[in-house]
């Protein structure tokens, strides 16, 4: 998907919402147990009851590399599932991959030519040749870390070298070098609040993907207040808010209800930054 369609994609929908199917064998609900495939049949469901609310979707590989064949099966089930009935969501492999080139130029193949997601999350941390093999696929994203929601961002990311340029800085800029904003996105998690200003001043145009509303507790409206540009730039996930909201039968409904009150906050910080 092209930057052109995903920010038509938030227009027309009035949303910004990416829904992360973090889907854990442990939390589904009991009735889905007795599905030949589990995972698949719960996704299935959530992409079905949360579509109108979302642009995009974010399945983390841990949930379901952690199954072995079945969960490969099972993440291969669900992007084609999206692809053929939702081929306007914009998909996202959260792998966090990154490694020396060859190995790198592996991971891009797995993802964009094989799963054929529109986006892979990679580290940064090895540098230009292990992040380069992911760029130059038409339509294709890398989502590099930037910024992570965790209190660990503190350990490296927030550490300042002798100029007072901030870890995170030099990554975003640095990287700025590889690759445009046609193809390239960062990372910022929504606990950082005041942070996203400062990176807007770094990467004004640049989409961020942000991680961490809901469960972890960012706020929608300070994401929005210092990180919204002129095409919306953002993408916000909430994957455990959404996807259990309810662990009985009426899963997908209260997935729909908790996807639709983001999305509707999301469309009112759309009109009022004067985007729709
Ligand atoms: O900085 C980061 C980077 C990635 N994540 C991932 O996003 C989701 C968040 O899930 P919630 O349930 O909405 O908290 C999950 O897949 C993380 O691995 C992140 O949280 N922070």
């Amino acid at each position: 998907m092209t930057r052109e369609e995903l920010i038509k994609n938030i227009k027309s929908k009035q949303s910004f919402l990416c829904v992360g199917l973090d889907s854990d064998i442990k939390k589904l609900p009991a009735h889905l147990l007795s599905e030949p495939n589990p995972i698949f049949a719960f996704n299935k469901a959530i992409i079905d009851a949360t579509a109108p609310y979302a642009v995009a979707y974010k399945p983390n590989m841990a949930f379901y590399e952690s199954l072995g064949a079945k969960g490969w099966t099972a993440l291969e089930e669900t992007v084609s599932y999206i692809q053929n009935n939702y081929p306007d969501q914009f998909i996202i492999a959260d792998a966090k991959r990154g490694d020396i080139g060859n190995t790198s130029t592996l991971y891009a193949r797995s993802f964009f030519e094989h799963l054929g997601v529109d986006a892979i999350t990679v580290a940064p941390y090895m540098g230009q040749d292990s992040v380069s093999p992911f760029l130059g696929y038409d339509s294709k994203w890398v989502v590099l870390l930037a910024l992570t929601s965790n209190k660990g961002s503190y350990d490296f990311q927030l550490t300042e070298d002798k100029n007072g340029k901030r870890l995170f800085e030099n990554v975003i800029e640095t990287s700025q070098q590889w690759a445009s904003d046609k193809e390239m996105m960062y990372v910022v998690g929504a606990t950082q609040g005041k942070m996203f200003a400062d990176i807007r001043k770094i990467a004004p145009n640049h989409f961020l993907l942000v991680p961490g509303v809901g469960a972890q507790g960012g706020s929608l409206e300070e994401v929005a207040k210092y990180g919204m540009n002129s095409d919306c730039g953002l993408l916000v996930n909430s994957s455990r808010g959404i996807i259990y909201a309810s662990s009985g039968t009426d899963f997908a409904e209260a997935a729909a209800r908790e996807a639709r009150i983001l999305a509707g906050q999301m469309s009112e910080l759309l009109k009022a930054n004067g985007i729709i």
